[in-house]
């Protein structure tokens, strides 16, 4: 559904950020990027979304080319969680979630009941009725960080593409939308890409991943094949533990950090 062909970015004179990058996603598929701060995970994100242009390399979408998709057509299918900031307009928390309908309702038109349910809806969905008609400048950043997932559901999306949308949740809201991501795949077949900085989300999540470091160095592959002591020792610098366990449905696997590895990898 999404892939990336010998894809290779750099910031104006600056020394590539990645370099003949390949993977690919097939539509239902969950993708969780990892790597360390500043390898270039939202870069990449970016660049698939196409608001950064790839130096060399290509991006497709269904095997097409993404700068031939046009854009109205692309955002409506697919959506975007960028990383929560502060927000600029006062919109209250629904009607940032209807902004989510832009591009099926059109900018100048009125929303219908149906885009005012559906935002409801998606309100309710992630937890956060409660702050329905609050204004979004007064909420926390955890609280915006759910209401523009919200806004990403809102429109049914095919895809869903994720900037670090856990980093700024406790622990029952991180498992809220780890849960709905899996609701999504199971009931939509929703195609997820989820920028991450928990390795046990993505081995929580499933299906692929892809692991950046420095110096070029990448893996992509199944999620459980990847993550494992030795990877996270290169890719992260530290020693790490697994703990596994199994349930009547399957065998679970999570890591756990225990300190830093002695010596450069
Ligand atoms: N607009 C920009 N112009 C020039 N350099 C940039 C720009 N945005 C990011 N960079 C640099 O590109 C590199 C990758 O940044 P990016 O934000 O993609 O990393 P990241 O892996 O998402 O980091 P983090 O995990 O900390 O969010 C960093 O060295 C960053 O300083």
């Amino acid at each position: 559904m999404i892939s990336m062909h010998h894809g290779c970015f750099e910031y104006r004179q600056k020394e590539p950020i990645f370099s003949d990058l390949n993977f690919h996603l097939n539509k239902g598929e969950t993708l969780s990027i990892l790597g360390p701060n500043g390898v270039g995970k939202t870069t990449l994100v970016k660049c698939l979304l196409g608001f950064q242009r790839l130096k060399s390399g290509e991006v497709q979408f269904e095997g097409q080319p993404l700068e031939k998709i046009p854009l109205k057509q692309f955002f409506r299918r697919v959506s975007y969680v960028p990383q929560a900031r502060n927000v600029v307009f006062p919109y209250s928390v629904l009607d940032m979630v209807l902004l989510g309908r832009a591009s099926a309702i059109g900018l100048n038109a009125r929303p219908s009941k149906e885009d005012m349910d559906r935002a409801a809806a998606a309100v309710h969905r992630v937890g956060i009725a409660p702050l329905m008609h609050q204004s979004t400048r007064q909420i926390s950043g955890g609280q915006l960080q759910l209401v523009l997932i919200a806004r990403a559901i809102v429109n049914d999306p095919e895809v869903m593409i994720l900037d670090e949308p856990e980093s700024n949740l406790d622990m029952k809201n991180q498992l809220i939308i780890l849960d709905l991501m899996e609701q999504l795949r199971e009931e939509l077949g929703l195609t997820t890409i989820i920028n991450t900085h928990y390795p046990n989300h993505a081995l929580r999540l499933g299906g692929k991943a892809l692991l950046l470091g420095s110096g070029n160095r990448r893996d992509f592959g199944n999620t459980t094949d990847l993550i494992n002591h030795e990877t996270i020792r290169t890719y992260f610098h530290v020693d790490s533990q697994m703990v596994e366990w199994q349930d009547a449905a399957k065998t679970h696997q999570r890591i756990f950090p225990v300190g830093l590895a002695k010596e450069a990898v």
